[in-house]
């Protein structure tokens, strides 16, 4: 079946995005295991046509897909088969607590099942020796799957080898271990399987694999709806050796003789999810009150008290400096503004700068589309309207309620296909829309409370969408971890302040509120 959200093939990263937002669901990843396990064991048994007399062995490695290997062993066992389990390395070192959990059964139900957790590799040469292993009638790969990195190690590399060698027929879990799933590619060594087992969806890398793919439980919302998974890979891990500047730089267009306050929330949001620098570009007149909300800012003044075309050369000397810009905030309506903008948005269009475009911008913009001064946005560009905004943009009339969400989603679409880049449809629930030639896709945000309808929460949501696109996510993924963090700040602003929240509330609680969530 194909939704607006799902795809055909998955990364390692979006495997564990899966898993984090089937968890913010409520499934615990334990449960995944089970049905992982159950899964391949059902295709193992039928395939091979095991029955009480059969043996077979099961190499384990410490992460999730020896958890897999465990879980399968003892589904094997529970249908008579004779399973012997070898798992490389310590079992202190197993590394998740559902990976532990069938560990520890596996060593209760020893009717059937034999374990040996190895020490060295000459003791694994060994038990590759033994009568059991020689004598099986299938050899199962649980060594490693999506989580692996770098060179093979030992003892997993040796414990390759003997797979390899092994003249029994060979089943791969999740992923021929070795195998880097995201793009096929060995480079040293991978098992030599006969099929591979892969859950939820075919891997990215997989070319010339048989491979079966399973479902695993893993429910259509976790792909749908915007959750923990998305927001923990939008918040990259800064490199050990990165220098200032390499973890995001951010340029802010915003700000008018009417307003200030816009652009400094945007840039104040940004710089507390922790990117490196962020540029405020704002009218003259109005850098001192921006600097006076944080000396973290760097705040450049234009020429006169509203842009016009005189601040055109520093813009782009600004936006060739940065990363990611973010233009709209507090901009108002000044028709000298309106020119500059215009020529502003026409040259970062064609130089492909990641972009976000909001509010008085996104007015502006309309105004080009109207005016057939642009046909189309270009996917390096991120507008944030709500629904009036959004009508200034592309004519409508209706739209099916927020919570229809299939029908509200091709609706959606259909209007959006014409104005093209990646829209972040503001609402009760928010629609991140990417309109593709090849497919447009769709994913829903449900974080937030009624408290946010209040000025600069929009802002605040502006300044994280640029912070994600300065660190280096695309577009698509910049604003769907941003609707959803702006979200849970505003829930977590109730919780602290009560009903009468603030933008300001919510940069407040930014950072504890990462801290608090581990990310
Ligand atoms: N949503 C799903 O599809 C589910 C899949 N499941 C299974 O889980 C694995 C992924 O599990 P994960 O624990 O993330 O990773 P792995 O088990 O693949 O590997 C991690 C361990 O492997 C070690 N490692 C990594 N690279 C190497 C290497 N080059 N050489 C040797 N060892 C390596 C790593 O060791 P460290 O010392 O670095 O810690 C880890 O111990 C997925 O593929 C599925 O099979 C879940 O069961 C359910 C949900
Ligand atoms: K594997």
């Amino acid at each position: 079946m194909s939704f607006f959200f799902d795809k055909d093939t998955i990364t390692a990263e979006d495997v564990s995005q899966l898993d984090a937002n089937s968890a913010s669901l409520g499934i615990p990843n334990g449960y995944l295991m089970e049905c992982a396990g159950l899964q391949a064991t059902n295709k193992i048994y039928e395939h091979y046509k095991l029955n009480s007399s059969s043996s077979v062995v099961i190499m384990c490695g410490i992460g999730n897909n020896g958890g897999d290997g465990l879980c399968i062993a003892r589904h094997l066992a529970t249908r008579g088969i004779s399973v012997f389990v070898i798992l490389l390395g310590d079992s202190i070192h197993i590394r998740t607590q559902e990976s532990r959990l069938n560990w520890e059964l596996v060593n209760t139900l020893t009717l059937k099942i034999r374990s040996y957790s190895i020490k060295n590799i000459k003791q694994l040469k060994t038990l590759c020796k033994s009568e059991f292993f020689m004598n099986a009638d299938i050899i199962i790969d649980a060594l490693l799957g999506t989580g692996v990195t770098g060179k093979i190690r030992e003892p997993i590399s040796t414990a390759i080898d003997m797979i390899n060698q092994s003249n029994l027929p060979k089943i791969s879990i999740d992923v021929p271990s070795g195998m880097n799933p995201d793009t096929g590619q060995i480079t040293e060594k991978s098992v030599n399987c006969d099929f591979c087992i892969t859950f939820h969806a075919k891997k990215k890398g997989f070319a010339n694999i048989k491979t079966w793919v399973a479902p695993i439980g893993i429910p259509l919302e976790a792909s749908l709806f915007i959750g923990d998974g998305d927001l923990r890979s939008a918040i990259k891990k800064r490199d050990k050796d990165f220098h200032k500047g390499q973890y995001g730089k951010l340029l802010v267009i915003g700000g008018s003789s009417s307003y200030s306050g816009a652009p400094s929330l945007a840039a104040m949001s940004a710089l507390e999810l922790g990117i490196d620098l962020c540029i405020c570009f704002v009218p003259k007149g109005i850098g001192n009150v921006v600097r006076s909300f944080s000396p973290n800012l760097i705040v450049q003044e234009g020429v006169a008290e509203n842009f016009s075309n005189s601040d055109f050369l520093q813009a782009k000397k600004l936006s060739n400096w940065a990363d990611a810009v973010l233009i709209g905030p507090g901009l108002g309506k000044d028709p000298k503004t309106v020119e500059f903008f215009e020529k502003y948005i026409l040259w970062i269009l064609g130089k492909k700068i990641p972009c976000v475009v909001d509010a008085d911008g996104i007015k502006m913009l309309g105004k080009l589309f109207k005016e057939s001064k642009i046909a189309r946005l270009t996917s390096s560009i991120v507008i944030t309207p709500h629904m009036e905004e959004l009508k200034s943009i592309v004519r409508f009339k209706n739209l099916p309620k927020f919570d229809e969400i299939e029908k509200r989603t091709k609706k959606l679409i259909s209007i959006l296909e014409k104005i093209g880049g990646v829209i972040l449809v503001k609402g009760v629930y928010d629609y991140v829309i990417k309109i593709s030639k090849k497919r447009s896709i769709c994913r829903v945000n449900r974080s937030g409370c009624p408290e946010m309808a209040v000025g600069g929460t929009g802002d605040v949501l502006a300044g994280l969408t640029s912070a994600f696109l300065s660190i280096g996510n695309s577009p698509f993924n910049s604003a769907c971890a941003a609707v959803y963090l702006n979200g849970l700040l505003g829930e977590s602003a109730k919780k602290s302040y009560g009903p009468r929240i603030h933008a300001t509330d919510m940069i407040k609680n930014l950072k504890s509120f990462l801290l608090f969530k581990k990310f």
